[in-house]
């Protein structure tokens, strides 16, 4: 489906830009974050590759000097990346928020996945060094991801509707719940950092966390689980241009596969597994939102069960 007018020409499903008339750019830029809505596991089954990667892929996460993402009718998890390149980004409110500003009803949590960088909120400054995370709580106005000194700022986010304001916070992973998991004879030896989760600070609904494979282990959440009550996004990264993630979604009895690069982000709805196996190790950020913060709250699915 296409929306039209005589200076713009947008798919309206993935938000992208078809035609543009020069002026026009200038007078209302595109949102940079589009709408995704939710789907229905019956017509998950019928997708062919290409509709699975347009509902669930977020490829293109960073923009240079850009804050960019999805807007997922999943919990309405907003999923996005923030580039600073040569200027600072604000985060501004954004259409879907119809709000004065981004965190009005909102919590955010970031995890730094580039460079040490600064975010200021409300005039507060931390320093967020790489694979460190910040929670900032429902009612701070204004927050400017800085770019970094000493290398490329990749600043990935995770964004949850809130209705109580808790305290800003940056989680290192040494104040994060560590679990190792997995085996390298099992191809999946990992640790898992809970880095926003509530056993380590209070948050509304989001939940954030980062798991790191060892070398020579590939597979990640495996065995799988679902967890209907909450859904989950996931952003691969520590994993170079030769290598590739295919991750795994559906039902357990009707999976799918994505195949995904560095820097990519999947929705994952709460009846879809999420797993994935590599052709070298990686690592990924996992992010939550919904009905409870019951971080062990899965139903497993034993590994001969998929199909
Ligand atoms: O619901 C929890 C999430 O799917 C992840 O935390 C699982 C994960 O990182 C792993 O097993 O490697
Ligand atoms: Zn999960």
């Amino acid at each position: 489906m296409v929306i039209e007018n005589e200076k713009i020409l947008v798919d309206a499903f993935s938000n992208k830009i078809l035609y543009c008339a020069n002026d026009y750019i200038e007078l209302e830029m595109k949102n940079p974050v589009s709408t995704r809505y939710s789907s229905h596991p019956g017509d998950f089954k019928k997708y062919s590759t290409s509709e699975i990667r347009e509902k669930f892929l977020i490829e293109d996460i960073f923009q240079p000097n850009q804050l960019t993402g999805v807007y997922s009718m999943e919990d309405r998890l907003i999923v996005g990346g923030i580039h600073p390149v040569d200027q600072p980004v604000v985060l501004r409110a954004i259409e879907q928020n119809k709000a004065e500003f981004f965190l009005e009803r909102r919590e955010i949590g970031i995890v730094n996945v580039g460079a040490p960088t600064q975010i200021t909120a409300d005039g507060v400054q931390y320093e967020l060094g790489h694979k460190e995370a910040l929670y900032i709580g429902k009612g701070v106005q204004d927050v400017v991801f800085h770019p970094s000194q000493t290398g490329p700022t990749y600043l990935y986010f995770n964004s949850a509707p809130a209705h109580q304001a808790y305290p800003t916070k940056k989680i290192s992973t040494r104040e994060a719940e560590v679990v190792t998991l997995g085996s390298l004879e099992n191809s999946n030896h990992r640790t898992i950092y809970k880095l926003l989760v509530n056993s380590v600070l209070e948050t509304c609904q989001l939940q954030m966390g980062m798991t790191e494979l060892k070398p020579g282990s590939v597979w990640n959440t495996m065995p799988s689980h679902t967890h209907d009550r909450r859904m989950e996004a996931y952003f691969y990264f520590d994993l170079n241009e030769q290598n590739a993630v295919a991750h795994f979604m559906g039902q357990p009895d009707e999976t799918r596969v994505v195949w995904m690069k560095n820097h990519q982000a999947v929705i994952s709805p709460p009846w879809s597994i999420h797993s994935g196996s590599g052709t070298s190790n990686y690592t990924f950020i996992w992010g939550m939102a919904g009905e409870n913060l019951d971080y062990s709250d899965m139903d497993a699915v034993k590994v001969t069960e998929l199909r």
